[in-house]
């Protein structure tokens, strides 16, 4: 019999996507448990028990002092080194939206020589100054070492956001760059660069990212919501898409492509 890939995904204090985000991994043959923060850092649950820590969306603590700010203080003090130990395992560890903003806070992204501390880069107010709630379609970075996006090119997902602006110093933006660690870009529907073009590129992110991993592809950020697209009816377009034959075979669903690459990453 095979292992079961056990995935904690974090609940609590404001964080609203965890069911889907469970969800999604039990299709993609996972065995997801919904954990909440207390319970990890206190150590009823152990982390070491699991094989991918998921930050999922939502608001923790209400986006005061900016979004993911205060649970990343709280996860980096009750749990830092636990974390970092986990990663240097050979674990996986994935943050989503709210989550994604929790791992740059931390310093968990983008882990520049294997400093999991150091905070480079920001999620910072939208451009257009007000929560987006849309579709955007991504280009993938195939050369990145992602092991979430592997055989993926393109794949629309919905945003819905406050605080998704990627952005960071030149120097740094440069080294995600050269690095491979820029997973994912805001692109047109025929995956062509949003070069900054609002609502394509829906904050205003530097250079179109949307999401990035560590140096190891084992870490890996992104404001989009991949759990929000595991079934085809899911895209507001599906009927045009699935005309056109572009898309939408149940069995390549992009979202959920996500999780089976993080489940298969295990399985090899
Ligand atoms: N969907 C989310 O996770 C939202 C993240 C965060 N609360 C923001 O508005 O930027």
């Amino acid at each position: 019999m095979t292992r079961q890939v056990k995935v904690l995904v974090l609940t609590g204090y404001g964080l609203n996507c965890d069911m889907e985000t469970a969800h999604a991994f039990k299709m993609a043959g996972a065995a997801p448990e919904r954990v909440h923060i207390n319970s990890l850092i206190t150590g009823d649950v152990r982390l070491e028990d699991y094989q991918i820590l998921v930050f999922g969306g939502g608001f923790s603590w209400g986006d005061d002092h900016g979004a993911g700010v205060v649970q990343a203080v709280r996860i980096m003090t009750g749990l830092g080194d636990r974390i970092r130990h986990f990663i240097a395992e050979g674990n996986l560890v994935m943050g989503i939206c709210n989550g994604f903003q929790t791992l740059v806070n931390t310093g968990l992204l983008p882990g520049f020589d294997g400093d999991y501390t150091r905070r480079e880069v920001a999620l910072l107010h939208n451009d257009c100054g007000n929560f987006r709630d849309q579709w955007v379609d991504l280009s993938v970075n195939q050369e990145s070492p992602c092991v979430f996006t592997k055989g993926m090119d393109f794949l629309p997902l919905p945003v819905r956001h406050g605080e998704g602006k990627f952005y960071a110093a030149p120097e740094v933006i440069h080294r995600l760059e050269v690095s491979g660690q820029v997973v994912l870009r805001y692109a047109g529907r025929d995956g062509s660069p949003a070069q900054g073009a609002f609502p394509l590129n829906p904050n205003g992110a530097v250079n179109d990212i949307a999401g990035i991993c560590d140096p190891t592809g084992r870490v890996f950020g992104l404001m989009p919501h991949p759990e929000a697209f595991t079934h085809f009816t899911h895209h507001p377009d599906w009927t045009r898409l699935k005309a056109e034959g572009r898309i939408l075979q149940e069995k390549d669903l992009p979202g959920l492509n996500i999780f089976r690459n993080a489940v298969a990453f295990f399985k090899k």
